[in-house]
């Protein structure tokens, strides 16, 4: 069946991106996104296209091509639902913060409301395709739910998990190693692979079954992340052992077994999925009784944590052992470059530990606002918003961040940050000025030269 209307639940990350290019390349396919959060619905039909709720390198373009022509943001949800006969769920499973499976399992009461709504509103046959990442076994509880609830008429569940990352959500869009569908219908697999095959060749598009695709996901996320956490491992030795991390990572990615590709040692992982993903995969094993599988993948989360902690031990014993005071400038707040995206970001944790050692903290970040910075805080619930709002400061311009600072710390790895004028810096701080450099992206000589003491990971 060739599709002609398409209904999105959840306008965000992956809802917003994803349909975008999905309108951009069917423009005979009316593309709906709908989300119960008007002040984001609103953001997404801002006539200034700088004021789009995310921020994604290309993203603006398409939008600019394709809203108001095919493509719709709405917060008529049910009247969206019952247009389509494609509905995506790309709702949040953030992990659960109450009750059983508290701090591990992924929290899926807003896939159930939509499963609902959907069974509430539907008059005619749909494909329901979960978007979000989600528990093995999940499209059973969907499918259950809209069976039982529905108004008998046939709901054939889809399973095709996103694989973009964020930065690069278009790139990645536009040219997916493989799109994934998952599911029993042989017409309504058909019917999505049509919609990618405006632009995916035929043989980049993957069929399994539906529980394959679902854990397929988790797994692509874990074995992501188990790398950055192996090589961050391996960056501690290497500051013990004068090896280089980058001269390590260079030497094994060129193993074509081992491959380049995520091999960068950081201050440790971000992101709103990679940890809560593995969270949800230890519990779903624990869930079997499969201990050791739990104990595997738990033990990348635990480098991870160790990983962001002494990246501000270390720079707490190199001032002397005392931030106390102190003015800290932290560079970038994102969990990457070219997003406004902070969840999990390693920085909101390094600066809640100094934090809690009592320094001053500056941040500037090219793209996330002030009162996101403040946000991120206060959600950790450590100290009193008033505290926080005393003893932070969110700054426009780098160079007031870093205004007579003992200290920076680089957290994103921001291109801009490279080309910066260091000498200038240099002139602005106290001294020693001390450089601490969470992604290993300045030209250690050079920074030296200046008169920095610069430390970096895993050299
Ligand atoms: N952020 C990313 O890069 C990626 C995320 N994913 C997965 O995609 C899913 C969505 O992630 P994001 O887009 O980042 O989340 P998000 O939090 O940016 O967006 C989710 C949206 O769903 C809306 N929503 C929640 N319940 C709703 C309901 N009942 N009816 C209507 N709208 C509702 C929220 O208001 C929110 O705007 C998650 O499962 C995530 O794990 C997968 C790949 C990449
Ligand atoms: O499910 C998701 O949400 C997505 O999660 C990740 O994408 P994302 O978190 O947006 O960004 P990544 O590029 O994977 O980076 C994640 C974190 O790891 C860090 N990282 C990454 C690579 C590396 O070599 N070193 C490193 O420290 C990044 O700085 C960032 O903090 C995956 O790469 C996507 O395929 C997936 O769809």
């Amino acid at each position: 069946m060739k599709v002609k209307n398409i209904c999105c639940i959840g306008a965000g990350y992956v809802g917003g991106p994803t349909m975008a290019v999905i309108a951009q390349k069917n423009p005979e396919i009316k593309v709906t996104i709908v989300d119960i959060n008007e002040e984001r619905i609103n953001a997404w039909n801002d006539s200034d296209l700088s004021k789009l709720p995310i921020y994604e390198p290309g993203l603006a373009e398409i939008i600019k091509d394709t809203r108001g022509k095919n493509l719709f943001f709405s917060t008529e949800i049910d009247e969206a639902i019952d247009r389509s006969e494609m509905i995506f769920i790309s709702v949040n499973t953030p992990t659960k913060t109450y009750g059983k499976g508290k701090g591990q399992a992924a929290d899926l009461k807003y896939i159930e409301l939509c499963a609902r709504n959907i069974a509430k509103v539907a008059t005619t046959d749909k494909i329901v395709v979960e978007k979000s990442t989600l528990p093995v076994r999940t499209a059973e509880a969907v499918k259950s739910i809209l069976d039982n609830t529905g108004n008998g008429i046939n709901f054939h569940i889809l399973s095709n998990p996103e694989f973009l990352a964020e930065g690069t959500a278009i790139e990645d869009l536009l040219n997916p190693d493989r799109v994934l569908i998952g599911g029993e219908s042989e017409e309504a697999i058909d019917s999505l692979a049509m919609v990618y095959n405006s632009w995916v060749p035929e043989d980049q598009i993957l069929r399994t079954n539906i529980w394959s695709s679902e854990l397929s996901k988790l797994t692509a996320n874990a074995f992501l992340a188990q790398r950055v956490s192996s090589i961050n491992a391996i960056s501690e030795l290497c500051e013990h052992t004068e090896a280089n991390v980058d001269e390590v990572a260079r030497a094994i990615g060129m193993d074509s077994r081992i491959g380049p590709k995520f091999l960068k040692a950081s201050v440790g992982f971000g992101g709103s999925c990679f940890q809560k993903d593995i969270l949800s995969l230890v519990y779903i094993a624990r869930n079997y009784n499969l201990n050791e599988v739990a104990d595997y993948w738990e033990q990348v989360i635990i480098m991870n944590d160790h990983q962001k902690r002494r990246f501000s031990d270390n720079l707490i014993k190199t001032l002397y052992n005392t931030v106390s005071g102190k003015k800290i400038a932290l560079l970038g707040w994102a969990f990457k470059k070219d997003t406004n995206d902070t969840r999990e970001s390693a920085a909101i944790y390094v600066a809640d530990h100094l934090l809690n050692e009592q320094a001053q903290i500056s941040v500037y970040d090219p793209k996330v606002p002030k009162q996101k910075v403040y946000a991120d805080l206060n959600y950790l619930n450590t100290r009193s918003e008033k505290e926080n709002e005393t003893n932070v400061a969110v700054e426009n311009s780098p160079y007031d961040a870093i205004d007579g600072a003992h200290a920076i710390a680089i957290m994103t790895e921001w291109d801009e940050f490279r080309n910066y004028d260091w000498e200038e810096i240099y002139n602005k701080m106290k001294k020693p000025a001390f450089v601490f450099d969470g992604r290993n992206i300045l030209d250690k000589n050079k920074i030296n030269k200046i008169g920095f003491k610069y430390y970096s990971i895993g050299q």
